[in-house]
């Protein structure tokens, strides 16, 4: 073979032998530093292939024909499976929190069986007996009704056996708390979710209570979507969300701050509908400028999420460390939304159990649930005489 011809060829297998290796090094995966310095470390729509900005926002944020719900999907099976716990089932629970009630009411049971375990019970006995009623929330008139009711029974039976005046005051005391209210939640909607509104003023509570709801409803195998209409509060959907998203229940929330919560409300509603669940819960917000708004704003909710179906249970969350101020609030409420029941909240930092008989005095609506701590299954439906057992527990 001729020379040049045989150079042309080495010269050639050469070129081919570095284009194959540039080609090869070009198509090896990057390195994580390399990434780093290739993309910004955060992304915009500009990242993103034309037209897929729309498309993705609209698919994150679940974007109604109203374009504000937030609806953040069911965890993902694999990805959440481990996050996913399982409520404690509800029946006994007031029995497992017992120890928080009879700890926090201790005072409150102490002294009245030390005063009513006294040889002689007289009228200055049986005013220090009212006065720690009264101290422990019970109202006035429901103070002195139990103290007539005690002073004629002991007058009548003639004994003032510590044993038997006890049960006497156990006895007034449960007739009071009132054992024959229906407290079940009316959840028995036909053919359609039951819809709960959760209402109260900032702090007491309520998304909370929505989300300790949520997890008994959860434990009695219902479905639950939760609406997170209170859109005053930042964090307020987003603690909604985690609640949720704690039991597999979807949440449907607005990204945007100071939404309209009447819309995000209906959509919950809608939503709860489209997926046949058999409950959702709505969190409202509880503060607002001032009085007029808030009442205002709530009313608004309630006649919008009634455009779509009836609500069924109006549940007023009231703190029981605020005392007669919970009263104040619990009547303006009332006057607004037609409360049908009260979760009465921290329950176990206070010793003013009595305001349980007072509120539904004032209101003639039973307290339904009572919270008894932070932790995520603190809350027990309210049972009369296991409560009035606890608050006149002497240990
Ligand atoms: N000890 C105790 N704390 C409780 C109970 N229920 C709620 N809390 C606490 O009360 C605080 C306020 O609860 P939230 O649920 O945020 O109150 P909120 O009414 O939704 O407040 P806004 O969203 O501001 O209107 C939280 O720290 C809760 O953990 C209870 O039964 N016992």
């Amino acid at each position: 073979m001729d020379s040049s011809v045989l150079i042309t060829f080495i010269v050639l297998a050469v070129i081919l032998v570095g284009l194959v290796g540039f080609f090869l090094v070009r198509g090896r995966p990057l390195s994580p530093a390399e990434t780093k310095k290739r993309y910004p470390e955060t992304r915009d729509e500009h990242d993103l292939p034309p037209g897929a900005a729309e498309d993705s926002a609209g698919e994150a944020s679940g974007a109604t024909a109203t374009g504000t719900l937030v609806e953040p999907e069911a965890p993902e099976e694999t990805a959440a499976e481990p996050a996913v716990e399982t409520p404690e089932p509800v029946a006994g629970r007031l029995a497992r929190l017992r120890a928080r009630l009879i700890k926090s009411n201790n005072i409150f049971g102490k002294s009245l069986l030390a005063l009513l375990s006294q040889d002689s019970i007289d009228d200055d006995v049986w005013d220090e007996i009212e006065e720690t009623l009264l101290m422990a929330d019970l109202g006035t008139d429901p103070a002195l009704e139990l103290v007539d009711a005690l002073k004629q029974r002991v007058k009548v039976e003639g004994t003032t056996d510590p044993q038997r005046v006890r049960a006497m005051l156990h006895e007034e005391l449960t007739k009071l708390v009132d054992p024959t209210l229906d407290r079940s939640l009316n959840l028995q909607a036909e053919g359609r979710p039951a819809v709960v509104m959760v209402v109260g003023v900032n702090g007491v509570g309520k998304t909370t209570t929505v989300g300790k709801l949520a997890r008994v409803l959860v434990a009695e195998d219902k479905d639950v979507v939760l609406g997170a209409a209170d859109t005053f509060r930042a964090a307020a959907a987003e603690q909604l969300t985690t609640w949720g998203a704690r039991v597999g229940v979807p949440t449907v929330s607005s990204p945007i701050e100071g939404a309209d919560p009447a819309s995000v409300a209906f959509e919950a509603v809608e939503k709860a509908i489209e997926v046949e669940a058999d409950v959702v819960m709505v969190d409202t917000a509880g503060r607002l400028q001032n009085k007029a708004n808030l009442m205002d704003e709530l009313g608004k909710v309630k006649r919008v999420i009634e455009k779509k179906s009836e609500v069924d249970e109006v549940l007023l969350v009231l703190d029981a460390t605020t005392g007669q101020n919970g009263l104040n609030q619990a009547k303006v409420f009332s006057e607004v939304v037609n409360v049908t029941g009260i979760v009465l909240t921290k329950l176990d930092g206070t010793a003013r159990g009595g305001i349980v008989v007072a509120i539904q005095r004032q209101l003639g609506v039973p307290v339904k649930l009572i919270g008894l701590g932070e932790g995520a299954d603190d809350l027990a439906p309210f049972e009369a005489e296991a409560f009035v057992d606890a608050l006149l527990e002497e240990n």
